[in-house]
């Protein structure tokens, strides 16, 4: 970690934006990561993207919790690991309000917990915990899988296209496909293995995708990288669960909880693999775990996370 990428998210912001067109820098910057502040450690946050399911995402509520956090520690402190529970599902027509406790100032850990409240009642339960660098003798990693590069792949936006260009589709998977192209989300995907990704053919509850955030964000602020990757960190997780099972779809399936560790400094606006897996499914649950890779083989943060999942059988001349 190096002393420079210690500021706080709103010095990024500001310098971010000395250096970057307003338009090329990341949404996730400018407004779904820019809390507001109403009082001393409480914030409101508003949303950007919202799933289909009309629940909050659950990466932009703890990629907001964390905001709230790290506000509140010196910029000495790095994020090192956070624990959430989603205890309610969040409602996409109203803010989301974060509530701080100074939990422990430690000498070398400093604790925060977050409280993300909607109509007076916490939807999702958050302790993080950030670190002065310390140095260590004992380091060790897992060797990073060997994958195609991200220039050799398809973003999702493409691999999308062509799909909408074969003869045989259906009015209403193509009507989904054009609801998906005109979604903005704030990231962009390139999956190493795109028929597998999205579950043409069943297979091994694991997969791979290169990820960044869409836009600029500049190197000088590890916390809001962390911020950033908590947000993206959500996005593929559950889905990996369901990898086995093609004679199933989802009918509802939203995440309990997830936990994170950040290990190394990253950039969230670089490209990114994310190396997901589901060592065990179950009782309407499933758990999902996730390292996110630096492009030069450095493990940057890994993750975990478990889930409801309750499926129907697929219809037999679905298409998608
Ligand atoms: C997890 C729950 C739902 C748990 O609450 P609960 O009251 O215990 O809910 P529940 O009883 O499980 O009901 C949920 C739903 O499951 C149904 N259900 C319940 N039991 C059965 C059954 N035996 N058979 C068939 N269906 C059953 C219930 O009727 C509910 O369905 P409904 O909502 O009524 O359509 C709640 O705590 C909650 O909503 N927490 C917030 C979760 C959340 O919003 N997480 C973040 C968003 S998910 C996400 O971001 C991941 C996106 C990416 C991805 O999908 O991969």
């Amino acid at each position: 970690l190096k002393e420079e990428q210690s500021k706080n998210p709103d010095e990024s912001s500001e310098s971010s934006a000395a250096q970057c067109p307003q338009d090329l820098r990341s949404v996730l910057v400018t407004s779904v990561l820019n809390l507001e502040q109403l009082d001393i450690d409480l914030y409101r946050g508003t949303h950007h993207w919202v799933p289909r399911t009309q629940r909050l995402f659950g990466g932009q509520i703890i990629g907001q919790a964390l905001v709230a956090a790290a506000k509140s520690v010196g910029d000495n402190l790095y994020a090192h690991s956070l624990h959430c529970y989603f205890v309610r599902a969040g409602d996409p027509k109203v803010p989301v309000l974060y509530q701080v406790d100074r939990t422990r100032d430690g000498r070398s850990f400093t604790v925060r917990s977050v409280k993300a409240i909607q109509h007076g009642q916490p939807i999702l339960i958050c302790q993080a915990s950030f670190q002065v660098l310390q140095p260590s003798p004992l380091q060790h990693q897992f060797p990073m899988p060997v994958v195609p590069q991200p220039e050799d792949l398809l973003t999702v936006e493409e691999l999308i296209q062509r799909y909408l260009s074969k003869p045989d589709l259906t009015e209403s998977a193509k009507q989904g496909l054009n609801k998906l192209l005109a979604t903005e989300v704030p990231i962009e995907m390139k999956p190493v293995s795109p028929a597998h990704f999205y579950r043409f053919a069943p297979g091994e509850p694991r997969r791979l995708f290169w990820a960044r955030a869409r836009g600029y964000i500049g190197e000088g602020d590890m916390k809001l990288h962390c911020c950033v990757a908590a947000y993206v960190s959500d996005f593929a997780l559950l889905g990996t669960v369901l990898l086995p099972y093609s004679k199933y779809k989802a009918r509802f399936t939203a995440s309990l909880d997830h936990a994170m560790w950040f290990h190394s400094t990253f950039r969230s606006d670089e490209w990114m693999l994310y190396e997901c897996d589901s060592p065990w499914a179950g009782s309407s649950r499933g758990l999902a775990q996730c390292r996110l890779w630096r492009r030069d083989g450095v493990l940057a943060a890994s993750c975990s996370q478990e889930g409801v999942l309750r499926v129907k059988p697929v219809a037999e001349n679905s298409k998608l």
